[in-house]
């Protein structure tokens, strides 16, 4: 049964525009903020910007008692809790940077059975604690368990690309608390991440009490393109720079520069990610890109805290310097800056489900903006072999492979080779491809938002200009060739 809600902030409407100044909900977001409030069970899929923080957000703040976000990463968390709390609601968030002084704070705040926390943001690891645990125990006991929220839900399932073992374990929740309500959310699920989803969260035990919301993943302001590549052209860098320059001179042009200045926006300030697979080409990369006078900084996990706060929120503020973030995967889920107008990758990423959450990044705000992904079927032997790599290594280090382990590893085959079709697909639409991937059966509208609508025959030149033959690729495979590659986050 749903808790009481408090009396005070019954209207949605009101709450959205009081306490996080928006306006009015975006398609679908009402229905599920009413099935929330309503006490189902609620499963979410829905694209990159779609606004589903907002989906268990404004419920938490509506209705009576603490509700428990379960998040993956650190960085997210800390976001959240700093926005909801510049709105004035009581968040905060308890994972392994939590400083002792408020860890103290929220542990006594649960203990109390009616904690003054409205949001409580924690990894999936601290679940599986006792003294967690207990306390939340305590808080249910007093009926002031609101909600159980689980974002970027897919990291439940082995067939997702992002799995997390700890995740299984939140199948606790639902076995403790059978009385409360479970919300899950991702962007990236294919039907099979879905069942498994429900099934460890235990929703599909009572359908009657869920509410699916499954939306499309289409995003159709982003221009798709795969722009090929070989070892022997190494020419990244320079058909990059070479575009860059472009933008640049357009928006210096007279047409343009007055618009832009009465804005009070630099010629400069295109904000981009473009996504590596190494510390060592981070790093490299964002100092040759400064060398050629372009605002660009890395951003890797080895670097120092305070340094990725720091250029994190100056490439926010759109500071002159940082325009461009060269970032490993360190940097992806749940970055939130809306005005970020292209995403590249410079390097095959792993999955397709990541492919597709990194190119989410750009074009927040609705407006145009540009994804474009350097393929080489060089690379795609050494993420392969890398990916290869990986599962062995883990498989090991847990002495007993178990059977998550075996089908994680077929997983992240089955989207490399889906994502490597849809490189050398030169025969369709790549946001039909996409929607098609994560099981859609209706054809996305695409207003010439992709390389093949662009020009299909143009598509098929570069694709044969641009690659290695096969003939040579399986040679130098056998050779060796792309075996000693690794990446790093
Ligand atoms: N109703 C709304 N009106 C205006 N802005 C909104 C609304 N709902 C959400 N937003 C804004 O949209 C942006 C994206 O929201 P959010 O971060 O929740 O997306 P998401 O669906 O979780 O995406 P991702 O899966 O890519 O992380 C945020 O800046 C949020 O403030």
């Amino acid at each position: 049964m749903p808790l009481a809600r408090s009396d005070s902030l019954q209207d949605i409407d009101f709450t959205l525009r009081r306490q996080f100044n928006k306006t009015s909900f975006r398609p679908h977001q009402r229905d599920i903020i009413l099935a929330a409030l309503d006490g189902h069970d609620v499963f979410v899929q829905a694209a990159t910007s779609f606004g589903k923080s907002l989906c268990f957000q404004l419920p938490a703040v509506i209705d009576r008692g603490i509700t428990i976000v379960i998040s993956p990463l650190l960085s997210l968390m800390m976001n959240q809790v700093e926005a909801l709390r510049a709105a004035n609601v009581e968040a905060r968030t308890l994972n392994s940077n939590t400083p002792m002084p408020e860890r103290d704070y929220i542990y006594r705040d649960l203990a109390t059975g009616h904690p003054h926390t409205r949001l409580l943001y924690v990894t999936p690891e601290l679940c599986s604690m006792d003294r967690f645990r207990d306390r939340l125990r305590l808080v249910h006991a007093q009926k002031e368990l609101a909600r159980v929220v689980v974002d970027e839900a897919h990291c439940i399932s082995e067939w997702g690309h992002d799995f997390r073992r700890d995740f299984k374990r939140l199948t606790w929740f639902r076995e403790s608390f059978p009385d409360v309500p479970i919300m899950c959310l991702t962007a990236t699920a294919n039907a099979q991440v879905r069942a498994d989803i429900l099934s460890t969260l235990g929703l599909d035990r009572t359908p009657a009490r869920l509410r699916c919301f499954t939306m499309t993943a289409h995003r159709p302001n982003l221009h798709l393109e795969v722009r090929f590549t070989s070892d022997e052209a190494n020419d990244r860098y320079d058909d990059f720079v070479g575009w860059l320059k472009g933008v640049y001179a357009r928006r210096a042009a007279d047409d343009r520069r007055p618009e832009l200045e009465a804005a009070g926006e630099r010629i400069q300030n295109v904000p981009g990610i473009i996504y590596t697979l190494s510390r060592d080409e981070c790093e490299s990369l964002a100092a040759a890109l400064r060398c050629d006078d372009i605002g660009a900084r890395p951003f890797h996990a080895k670097l120092p805290k305070e340094v990725k706060e720091e250029t994190l929120a100056r490439w926010i503020n759109n500071e002159p310097g940082y325009d461009i973030i060269v970032a490993t995967t360190a940097f992806g889920m749940g970055i939130d800056k809306d005005n970020v107008r292209f995403v590249v990758h410079w390097r095959l990423p792993k999955s397709f489900e990541g492919y597709y959450q990194e190119a989410g990044r750009a074009g927040r705000d609705g407006n145009a903006s540009y994804c474009f992904l350097y393929y080489a079927r060089e690379d795609r032997d050494r993420v392969c072999n890398m990916v290869m790599r990986d599962a062995t290594a883990t498989a090991a280090a847990k002495a007993k492979a178990k059977a998550g382990d075996d089908a994680n590893l077929q997983a992240r085959i089955r989207s490399l080779n889906r994502l490597v079709e849809y490189c050398e697909s030169t025969d369709g639409c790549r946001h039909a491809f996409i929607c098609r991937y994560f099981g859609e059966d209706e054809v996305p509208r695409c207003d010439f938002a992709c390389d093949w609508h662009k020009d299909p025959q143009d598509l098929k030149r570069r694709m044969m200009r641009g690659l290695a033959s096969e003939e040579w690729v399986s040679t130098q495979r056998m050779e060796g060739a792309y075996d000693d590659y690794y990446y790093s986050d």
